[in-house]
């Protein structure tokens, strides 16, 4: 049984429309607004905008949206905008953390309405909604995919203690066209296509990771916003395109599609993801090792404890976990700021919930 959310839906009026905000990174003219338009239009758009803050970016008519350039971000935050990333499409968590909303669904501008087999537009921001107000079932895995979807249930021998599954703190959508591959896998096969459309939301099983990919996402920002840090990327910076994949691990400790229309450069990808591709190998188990204490009784101090594990025991591979990790602490700091803990019914502000 899905949740209810919060505020009282008016019948006809889109679900969370006044409590979820629609992050976009963007080095371009908005122009792909206008094919989510019916989707899209009813919701609050936060647009962060990379690169040359001088540029002036086109939004379609009729949206309504903040925009922050670098000036922005440098004046709100001040020495803290460092922890924020320069251009890369990891900037976008700016959005996130200036957002006052319970919920953030994050697009890159590169992506387009999809079509079911049947050649029905699939509306991915509704599914994610629907996943998001929808429990998950980390603990024991469902064979029969999502329990609570229409024309499915728990299967026998499916514990009855654990029907009421856990509420789910990330939605993550998946692409049609060009897949999101790494820059081997992409200069190997340059003309693989995803036309695989399976219709299956899947809950990832607790303590296994994921690679999370920013290009079509939903999260509970009051669940788990404070670890939702796409790590530092970009300019200065050795490595990059790994921001939400940080953020995944970090996270975790999917189903609606889009239409993902352009292929990045894989050369320049390569270049991009190089130290990434081997520091995985370190980095995954140091995930899958990780521990946190007890006292950790909020999003913000598992960040902070798990910053500090990744300049002990990442720091040694290379100085740049020492620099994320200072990032990190930055980045809390600054969520702090913008966002003081609000004191609801004894759950502080990004509270950790057992799942
Ligand atoms: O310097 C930049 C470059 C781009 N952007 C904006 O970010 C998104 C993604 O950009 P793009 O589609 O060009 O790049 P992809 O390689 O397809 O991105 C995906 O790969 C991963 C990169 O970390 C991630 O999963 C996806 O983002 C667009 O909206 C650009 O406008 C930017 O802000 N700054
Ligand atoms: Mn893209």
């Amino acid at each position: 049984m899905a949740k209810e959310s919060s505020s009282k839906t008016v019948p006809g009026t889109p679900l969370l429309k006044d409590e979820l905000d629609i992050v976009i990174p963007t080095i371009r003219n908005l122009d792909f607004l206008e094919m989510w338009r019916p989707f899209f239009q009813p919701y609050h758009l936060i647009i962060v905008q990379d690169g040359d803050p001088s540029r002036t970016i086109r939004v379609p008519e009729g949206f309504d949206y903040e925009l922050y350039n670098r000036d922005d971000i440098n004046r709100i935050l001040g020495p803290k905008a460092a922890c924020i990333s320069f251009k890369d499409s990891a900037c976008r968590c700016f959005g996130y953390m200036v957002s006052k909303k319970k919920y953030i669904y994050t697009i890159d501008d590169d992506c387009f309405v999809a079509k079911d087999p049947s050649g029905k537009e699939i509306n991915a921001l509704e599914q994610h909604i629907k996943n998001l107000l929808t429990p998950s079932t980390p603990h024991f895995f469902n064979t029969l995919y999502d329990p609570y979807r229409d024309g499915a249930d728990f299967v026998r021998g499916y514990p009855f203690s654990l029907r009421e599954g856990a509420p789910t703190a990330v939605s993550h959508g998946l692409w049609l066209n060009i897949p999101d591959y790494d820059a081997p896998t992409q200069l190997v096969k340059p003309l693989e296509r995803n036309k695989r459309y399976v219709d299956a939301v899947l809950t990832i099983p607790k303590g296994t990771l994921f690679p999370m990919c920013g290009m079509n996402l939903a999260f509970d920002r009051e669940l788990i916003g404070p670890a939702m840090y796409f790590g530092l990327m970009g300019d200065g910076q050795p490595i990059r395109r790994y921001d939400d994949m940080w953020a995944g691990w970090c996270t975790k400790m999917g189903l609606p599609y889009i239409w993902h229309s352009k292929a990045s450069n894989p050369f320049v990808n390569l270049k991009k993801e190089y130290n990434g591709i081997f520091w995985q190998e370190e980095v995954i188990p140091f995930f899958q090792s990780a521990v946190l204490s007890k006292d950790c009784t909020t999003v913000q101090k598992c960040y902070i404890e798990l910053s500090k594990q990744v300049s002990e025991k990442l720091g040694k591979i290379d100085p740049y976990f020492n620099k994320l990790a200072d990032a990190m602490v930055t980045w809390i700091e600054a969520w702090d700021e913008l966002n003081p803990p609000k004191e609801a019914a004894g759950v502080p502000n990004g509270t950790a919930k057992g799942k």
